[in-house]
């Protein structure tokens, strides 16, 4: 029997929460309790903001230096122990062994990749249209930033919210997903650890409520959530009610063309780690395959091949290689969805029935439905599983209109030999991020992450555009 772990919230330094009513349960195997938890509300947002206030001046005012060693040692530390911690988090969501160990490995490199952006924080000195006159431009720490994350990337996402915030001198309080407290306390207490000071991380376990009350106190000045539309749109109402900064990252369609000069046997690879790795669960994910007609039934036979071999299992069984869905809930979802895919018409190619295996999991069958038409409502709704539909068309102009006739617009592909083609649709595909031969799902840290239309709101996360979020510009004026 594995241990289970007694978790706290991370209030001022200190570990807070005796009674620990909440439990978590392993995907993989729900015999098993993986962490039992403190439910937090607004008392303990109190608190915690509270203590984000008094850190904030202090960490405001320290040398960048000291800000960067901080991170870069919580990133030094997090690489170390990279196989415990994916563990675990593979334990809590799910996904598998090298996909929780490479998640860990990633937001090492993400808490390093911010202990230099502490270092490169700039401003401009202009000439002014005054003679005599200087002008500077400063980049300031904002103040108290809540964070609100979700369950399918349990550290990478708490990692880049957590280390631009910190690295630019702001103070936090966080609230994870309620599926992935565990992982997430895992990166609070290395960042402790690390030398971080009390109260410039704290957070806070606990459910919905929990991000109600960070989104709606009056001493958190900015908000960044990612998560689904309907709670993101919420997030933004109450954020801009009282004038605080937003960041929402939520859902994606994601497209993937393949056109008829594809590579086959490099499409299907592309549209497989796309749509299935991490069992679907990626905002990134493939979930639209859009294939021109010269190449299609070769398409739909080959990547049917390929799902249908696809080892679904215990995360933590080195020979899986998807993992079950993160809550029964979730599983539902995908069921759900392949039900409605059904009944407008699709034609299900691989998977599409219920999973049981020696323990009891929510496993679910990757499944490829062929045949759908583009306005059906499989190919407009998320449904974060794995479940991806394919469209067939008859030329690259029809399969862009596809493409971008839905009101998301997070990640697009295309798998094409045409540099005239490729080219096209970097430039008018509607997406915040397109890519070429390569799949929908799996970005840099070091770069923009983020989309259009629905997908987000506000400033680019990660990478070098992290900084206009968890910064304020002050212009300064002076004569000799
Ligand atoms: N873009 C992305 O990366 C992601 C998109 N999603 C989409 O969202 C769907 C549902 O997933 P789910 O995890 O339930 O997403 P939610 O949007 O419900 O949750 C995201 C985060 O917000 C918190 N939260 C829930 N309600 C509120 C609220 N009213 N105010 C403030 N914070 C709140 C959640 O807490 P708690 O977990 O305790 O409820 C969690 O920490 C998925 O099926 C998928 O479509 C999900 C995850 C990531
Ligand atoms: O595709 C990726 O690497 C990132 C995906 C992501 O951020 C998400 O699913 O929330």
């Amino acid at each position: 029997m594995v241990d289970t772990l007694e978790l706290s919230h991370w209030i001022g330094g200190e570990k807070v929460g005796a009674e620990r009513p909440g439990e978590r349960r392993n995907p993989s195997d729900t015999r098993e309790v993986v962490a039992r938890t403190p439910l937090g509300g607004a008392a303990e947002v109190d608190q915690a903001v509270a203590a984000a206030r008094a850190a904030f001046p202090g960490w405001a005012d320290a040398s960048p230096e000291a800000r960067s060693d901080v991170l870069d040692r919580a990133g030094t530390l997090l690489m170390e122990r990279r196989e415990v911690v994916g563990r675990l988090l593979s334990r809590e969501e799910g996904k598998t062994l090298a996909e929780g160990i490479g998640e860990t490995a990633r937001a090492a490199r993400i808490l390093k990749y911010f202990a230099g952006e502490a270092l490169r924080l700039h401003g401009q000195n202009l000439a002014s249209t005054r003679p005599g006159v200087e002008v500077q431009t400063y980049r300031q720490p904002v103040g108290v930033f809540g964070l609100i994350t979700p369950w399918n990337f349990p550290i990478a996402i708490p990692a880049w919210k957590i280390a631009p915030a910190v690295a630019f001198g702001n103070t936090v309080v966080i609230k994870p997903a309620g599926p992935t407290p565990a992982t997430a306390e895992a990166l609070v207490a290395i960042l402790h650890e690390a030398g971080l000071p009390g109260g410039v991380v704290n957070m806070v376990i606990g459910d919905g409520d929990v991000g109600r009350a960070i989104v709606a106190h009056p001493g958190v000045d900015g908000v960044s959530f990612t998560g689904s539309q309907a709670v993101g749109a919420s997030v933004a109402e109450g954020a801009m009610k009282r004038q605080a900064r937003v960041q929402l990252e939520m859902g994606g369609k994601n497209p993937l063309i393949v056109l008829d000069d594809a590579d086959l046997e490099r499409a299907v690879a592309i549209a497989l780690d796309g749509s299935f790795f991490a069992t679907g669960q990626r905002c990134t994910a493939s979930s639209r395959l859009i294939v021109q007609d010269g190449i299609h039934d070769r398409f739909v036979a080959a990547l049917a091949e390929r799902v249908k071999a696809l080892r679904v299992g215990d995360a933590l069984d080195p020979a899986t290689q998807m993992g079950p869905a993160v809550t029964e809930a979730q599983r539902q979802v995908s069921y759900d969805y392949i039900a409605i895919a059904r009944d407008g018409g699709g034609r299900v190619v691989a998977g599409g029935e219920r999973l049981s295996l020696d323990k009891p999991g929510w496993y679910v069958q990757p499944t490829l439905i062929a045949d759908t038409l583009p306005d059906a409502r499989i190919n407009h709704e998320e449904v974060f599983g794995p479940v991806a539909s394919t469209i067939c068309v008859a030329s690259y102009e029809e399969a862009l209109a596809i493409a971008n006739g839905v009101e998301f617009g997070l990640s697009a592909g295309i798998v094409t030999q045409s540099l005239k083609h490729a080219r096209d649709f970097q430039r008018r595909a509607r997406a915040g991020m397109t890519m070429v031969n390569l799949p929908t799902a799996g970005v840099d840290y070091h770069v923009p992450f983020g989309g259009t239309k629905a997908s987000s709101y506000g400033p680019r996360e990660q990478g070098f555009a992290a900084a206009a979020f968890y910064t304020q510009t002050k212009t300064s004026y002076s004569a000799g």
